[in-house]
């Protein structure tokens, strides 16, 4: 296997980015497989800001295959985990280091265990989508240490098998999940429509409202729906297949007011599925106590701003889309009216405690194209003119805005420094 047999750790590190539904996945038609009941579109996100960051390590010496995820021990014996080990087993090749002195034969593979230690740089099972960007590193990650030919198909299938949203994010960009038609689900599958340089006037603006763990999991949410959601038929057999097809024209002509349309369209067919699910699920609030006024306004005020203002003008100029949570992803197409956007969000949600940069992260430069240098700024803000509540501010109920780009897809982290397990023990790093 090596030149000193046992005494060597192999490691890899991968980044992998968020993604963002514009056109939602909701229902399986195999919960094992996970195989969708209609084909989904989505933008993958900036990963600076929104990504999962995957250390895989392999030695002779480890007993048994671990996880660490944001520094704690998890099971790996779930069978999503064990559907991804076992197709990239499967799939693993020849691997040489001569300068390391490691030789791995293909089949050495399956006897080779692995430590895997991984990082959310945003809150984990809050509605970001923190199962996609972190199935799909899963998977990139060992894919790249077992050195698995590169074919992003095939790829997005296994990472399918973690978590459906995951197999979008095997790539940057705008990207399709074909639903298939087989029973192995092999052709059901990921691909990219366009890269993130394609349509890069758009702005992302996001309301994080929570970062705590939400209450029904969009799994079982989903199972749920498909069981008893008349409108889910519908909706799958009827409804997506068009949009997806306007939805592509719409990217490639970057046609903003169609795309804008179909994305809130959209937005609000999935929650209307989630309330004609029984029992009915309530995905833009959260259950508890107070708490579920604040969230369940905030999303119905930032969709009425948004129609409101987009009717005001004549044209959409921008998009909202909520997944399962309470946070509001906003699509702007273009920088200023991102910037117009930030005014208005501002004005009814305005920071606690009086420090602006940290309130907005990401590209923070927004701020001052919205003429937004200070607090006092934010105080002075007039209000939207086209709402009718002008008296109104919710201070406290967003945590912070994050403003980003489209992104690519998931990366090598050739820097080894940056590996999240320790080159000498195979343990994740500080433990
Ligand atoms: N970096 C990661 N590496 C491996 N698995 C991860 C990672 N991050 C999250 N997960 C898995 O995803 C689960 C959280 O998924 P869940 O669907 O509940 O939340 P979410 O993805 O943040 O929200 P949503 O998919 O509804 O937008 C975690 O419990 C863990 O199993
Ligand atoms: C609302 C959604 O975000 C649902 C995502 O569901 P998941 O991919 O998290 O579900 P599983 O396949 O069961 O892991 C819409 C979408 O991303 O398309």
């Amino acid at each position: 296997m090596a030149a000193a047999e046992g005494q060597w750790v192999l490691m890899a590190t991968g980044r992998s980015p968020t993604n963002i539904a514009v056109i939602k996945y909701w229902g399986k038609r195999d919960e094992a497989l996970i195989l969708p009941v209609n084909d989904s579109i989505s933008v993958t996100l900036d990963p600076d800001h929104l990504s999962a960051t995957t250390t895989v390590a392999v030695s002779p010496s480890f007993p048994s295959d671990r996880m660490w995820l944001n520094g704690k021990e998890i099971s790996l014996s779930g069978g999503r985990f064990q559907s991804c080990l076992r197709e990239i087993r499967k799939r693993a090749r020849d691997f040489e280091d001569e300068k390391k002195g490691i030789n791995i034969k293909r089949e050495d593979w399956e006897k080779l265990h692995v430590h895997i230690a991984s990082y959310n740089n945003f809150p984990t099972a809050a509605g970001l989508a923190s199962s996609a960007a972190g199935l799909a590193c899963f998977v990139f990650t060992l894919g790249k240490i077992m050195n698995v030919k590169e074919d992003y198909g095939e790829l997005s299938s296994i990472a399918r098998q973690g978590s459906g949203s995951a197999c979008r994010s095997i790539y940057g960009g705008f990207v399709k999940w074909c639903m298939g038609k087989k029973d192995d689900g092999s052709d059901s599958i990921a691909v990219q429509l366009a890269d993130e340089t394609h349509w890069n006037d758009l702005v992302i603006i996001i309301a994080v409202v929570s970062s705590k763990q939400k209450e029904t999991s969009s799994t079982s949410g989903m199972r749920d729906s498909v069981e008893t959601s008349p409108l889910l038929q519908y909706r799958a057999q009827t409804v997506v297949p068009s949009r997806v097809l306007k939805m592509e024209e719409a990217i490639k002509n970057h046609d903003f007011e169609s795309f804008a349309k179909l994305t809130c369209a959209d937005s609000n067919q999935f929650h209307a599925v989630c309330l004609d699910t029984s029992p009915p699920i309530f995905y833009m609030n959260d259950t508890s106590h107070r708490y579920v006024l604040a969230v369940h306004w905030l999303g119905i005020l930032i969709i009425s701003l948004v129609e409101k203002w987009n009717h005001s003008e004549g044209t959409p100029q921008v998009a909202y889309t909520f997944d399962a949570g309470p946070n509001a992803v906003l699509i702007a197409q273009n920088r200023k009216t991102a910037a117009l956007l930030l005014r208005k969000l501002l004005y009814y949600f305005p920071p606690e405690d009086k420090d602006l940069s940290s309130y907005l992260v990401g590209d923070k430069s927004i701020l001052g194209d919205a003429g937004l240098h200070s607090i006092k700024d934010v105080e002075a803000l007039p209000a939207p003119p086209e709402m009718k509540i002008p008296d109104q501010k919710f201070m406290g109920d967003v945590s912070y805005f994050i403003c980003i780009r489209l992104g690519a897809g998931p990366k090598v982290v050739a820097d080894e420094s940056q590996a999240l397990i320790d080159a000498v023990t195979g343990l994740p790093k500080g433990l």
